[in-house]
């Protein structure tokens, strides 16, 4: 019997581990653009979900944005039936222009996936980023001052999504491909430099012939690294949130409870930091606009306290401090 190509071994691996912890009969899907990596990881999903007891579909979104889209995703759609997967989609999508064009696709693409995954009752969707994704996102966040939570980067397992591949080489992918027969299709957006993750890609090249090819192996190191550490420390800040909690507010109002602004001074600043990002995340603040200059204001009212006026945040909440409260609405 022919040796399994190591590519094709460590993605079927990393699909495994991945899906352990599905009861029998999970519906997992895989969302497929038609690229080397998630088309990589279909196959291996193909491969390893009836061998676990689980069943496989593949949902694959056209975004619209370029002609012949629509041929695209029906192939994909196509190739999916052949090795068994099911269901297996093709779902066209309207990518408004809200926050630029990656951005808005991403928007797209995700409600698509999530409305899939609803209508066929499906435990997880599998997406194709790499330990490459990752480096890329990494080295964004660290020149974007992103902060521990931006250097954890791209998270294993969110909510009903996961991400096998981030342990796995880009070059595995592409190996994976050639040795089953695989035909990726190319986006041509992967090589526009127009679309920031392309125009990182070289200066990941000059880093890796600099500092060794490890380098790339060590970014997505750090993130898994630092992603376990801010985890710890929203648990530990989630616990002092609670225990800063006091009766405030207007009984009638759906904002956050009022804190105790002693007690969350007394907490080391990186959980009360955390614990004031929760509160405010948990009062209607507009998430997304929310940046490290408005949370800083927030954690004024507590560790640099002056008799300052209230701090407005991205949504219209506005937090403010009396009577040794903070109150948001
Ligand atoms: N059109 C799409 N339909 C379904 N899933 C998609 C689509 N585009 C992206 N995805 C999912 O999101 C992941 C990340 O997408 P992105 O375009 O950033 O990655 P990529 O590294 O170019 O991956 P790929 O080689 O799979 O295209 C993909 O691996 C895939 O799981």
């Amino acid at each position: 019997m022919a040796k399994l190509p190591p590519s094709v071994a460590r993605l079927r691996v990393a699909v495994r581990d991945a899906l352990a912890d599905l009861p029998a009969g999970s519906l997992v899907l895989a969302a497929c653009s038609g690229g080397p990596d998630s088309l990589a990881l279909a196959d291996a999903l193909a491969f390893c979900a009836p061998r676990m007891g689980l069943r496989a579909g593949l949902i694959t979104v056209d975004h619209g944005l370029q002609d012949g889209s629509d041929e695209r995703a029906a192939e994909v759609a196509e190739w999916a039936r052949t090795v068994g997967l099911d269901p297996a989609e093709a779902v066209a999508v309207e990518v408004g222009s809200a926050g630029g064009p990656e951005a808005a696709a991403r928007t797209a693409r995700y409600a698509a996936l999530d409305t899939a995954a609803q209508r066929h009752g499906a435990s997880a969707i599998l997406l194709g980023h790499t330990r490459d994704d990752q480096a890329e996102t990494v080295l964004l966040a660290l020149a974007r001052g992103g902060g521990p939570r931006g250097i954890a980067g791209m998270r294993a397992v969110r909510g009903r999504y996961r991400r096998p591949l981030l342990g796995i080489a880009r070059t595995d992918t592409h190996a994976a491909c050639a040795e089953r027969g695989l035909k990726p299709w190319t986006d041509p957006h992967n090589s526009d430099p127009r679309f920031l993750r392309s125009a990182l890609r070289p200066a990941l090249e000059v880093l890796a012939a600099t500092l060794g090819e490890d380098v790339v192996a060590n970014l997505a190191q750090t993130a898994a690294l630092v992603g376990a550490d801010t985890d710890f420390l929203d648990g530990l800040a989630r616990e002092a949130l609670d225990a800063c909690r006091v009766e405030g507010g207007d009984a009638d109002d759906d904002s956050a409870s009022a804190l105790d602004a002693k007690r969350l001074a007394a907490l080391p600043g990186p959980v009360r930091q955390r614990a004031l990002r929760a509160w405010v995340l948990g009062a209607r603040v507009d998430g997304a606009a929310l940046n490290h200059r408005h949370l800083d204001a927030v954690d004024a009212l507590v560790a640099d306290w002056r008799g300052q006026g209230p701090t407005f945040l991205p949504g219209g909440l506005a937090v403010r401090r009396s009577g040794g409260r903070l109150t948001a609405g």
